[in-house]
């Protein structure tokens, strides 16, 4: 078993870079099927969401061409093969399969995704979607099948604001006959960034990035070279990062506007952020206030940053609250951090946090990829060794971690260990 192992303690100091949004990448590589010629997406991180993705349109088909980070994938030969186990088990994302294959072979059959156990994660919203489109859904042994004769355009109003629903209706509409209009659409960057990619390969989008967005069926997609936003939850990572064990750290490729929900929390808590057009510095933090955050919907506190943010609120001066309004069981790092001596104490969506506690390394378990996240922050900053087990997690969406971590300092390695050393209660 592979763990990290890391001795905390180490000033981090000079500039680390970002890669290519995770969750922009899960869906712009299922998008590439619709179009009738080859898609090359720029900048892609290298984590295991993305190649399992590449083997999946490998799967049905596809060629695809993945070199220093760029990918192109011809779709040109690609079939409506079933995909109801297997790989697609391994992330969340698989779901856009649902959206880009039957947008463009008119059915699909696909199994339910993978992905962080976050508390329940239904897809009710992308049926619904898909329905609505003229498609018939039926759930088989844990696989969606969906057939339709024609998609045509609909007017849906999404009950939950859902990033998945809004990006695979999306997905779905842009090749359906006539106008699509999702309501209550959510508005995350990834959405701008797919609705640009499918504009770009000649698809008819207005207002990605607002809660209304209008779409109206084109008779054929086709291919084109896309690059990809920055990661503003690595981003954001890294900034927590940077307050917590920094001796002043710039992060490089990031969209300042992207964090901005996060960057005004840090200054709340009295960490300097500086913003440049396409870095944050951060100098090393002094001392650190408890503040409360409520995790919200784009532009609101991302949830996704919620478990790192946990870590720093461990240091802060006073009692911090962190709700967390998207998933109810978002919060398994607190078990892990109280290994290290945190003061955390879960209660319903909420987590108490009481500081500043010196952390002390110990050995945890990465459960999901941000709990993972939040731990990497953790050891960083413990007196002593800190082993995380389950780092399959943390590589679903962390790009190159060791080497990036090490570039500013950190006494980070990746270890193979025996299995009887695993973590068990
Ligand atoms: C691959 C990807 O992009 N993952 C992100 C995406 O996940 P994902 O797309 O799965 O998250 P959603 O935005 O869909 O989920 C938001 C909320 O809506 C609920 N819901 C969602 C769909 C649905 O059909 N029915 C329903 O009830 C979910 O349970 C959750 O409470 O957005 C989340 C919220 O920002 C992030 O944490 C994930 O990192
Ligand atoms: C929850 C996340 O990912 P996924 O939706 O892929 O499980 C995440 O990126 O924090």
């Amino acid at each position: 078993m592979d763990v990290y192992k890391i001795k905390g303690g180490n000033p981090l100091q000079g500039t680390i870079k970002v890669s290519g949004a995770k969750n922009s990448a899960v869906a712009l590589i299922p998008a590439s099927i619709l179009a009738d010629s080859p898609v090359t997406i720029d900048g892609l991180p290298e984590i295991s969401d993305v190649f399992t993705l590449q083997a999946l349109l490998e799967d049905i088909g596809g060629k695809v061409d993945f070199q220093n980070g760029n990918m192109t994938i011809d779709p040109t030969e690609m079939i409506a093969m079933p995909l109801p186990n297997g790989k697609v088990k391994k992330l969340r994302a698989s779901y856009y399969l649902m959206g880009a294959m039957l947008g463009r072979f008119k059915h699909a059959a696909i199994g339910l995704p993978g992905g962080c156990h976050l508390g329940p994660r239904p897809i009710d919203q992308h049926i619904k979607g898909f329905e609505a489109l003229g498609a018939k859904v039926t759930n088989e042994h844990g696989a969606i099948y969906l057939r339709a004769d024609e998609l045509r355009g609909a007017k849906i109003y999404l009950d939950v604001v859902s990033v998945g629903a809004t990006i695979n209706i999306m997905l779905a509409a842009v090749l359906a006959k006539g106008r699509t209009i999702i309501e209550n659409a959510a508005k995350e960057p990834e959405i701008i960034d797919v609705a640009t990619l499918l504009t770009n390969m000649g698809a008819n989008i207005k207002g990605a990035g607002t809660n209304v967005i209008r779409i109206e069926g084109v008779e054929k997609l086709h291919g084109t070279k896309h690059t990809i936003i920055p990661d503003r939850i690595e981003a954001g990572t890294f900034m927590i990062m940077a307050a917590a064990a920094g001796d002043g750290i710039t992060i490089d490729n990031v969209i300042p506007f992207h964090v901005e929900a996060l960057t005004a929390k840090l200054r709340e808590m009295g960490v300097t952020v500086e913003e440049r057009e396409e870095q944050i510095f951060i100098p090393k933090a002094n001392k650190l206030q408890a503040v409360d955050v409520k995790t919200l919907v784009y532009p609101g506190f991302p949830t996704d940053l919620q478990q790192p943010f946990s870590v720093l609120l461990t240091q802060a001066e006073g009692s911090s609250v962190i709700s967390d309004t998207i998933y109810s069981a978002r919060f398994k790092q607190i078990d892990e951090l109280r290994r290290m001596n945190a003061d955390g104490k879960v209660e319903g969506q909420s987590v108490l946090l009481s500081g500043p506690t010196p952390l002390e390394g110990a050995t945890v378990r990465a459960s999901d990829l941000r709990a993972g996240a939040a731990l990497v922050i953790a050891g960083l900053i413990a007196k002593g060794e800190t082993e995380i087990q389950e780092i399959v997690h943390i590589e679903r969406g962390y790009s190159s971690i060791i080497e990036k971590l090490r570039g500013i300092g950190a006494d980070i390695r990746k270890e193979t260990v025996a299995e009887n050393a695993v973590i068990t209660e």
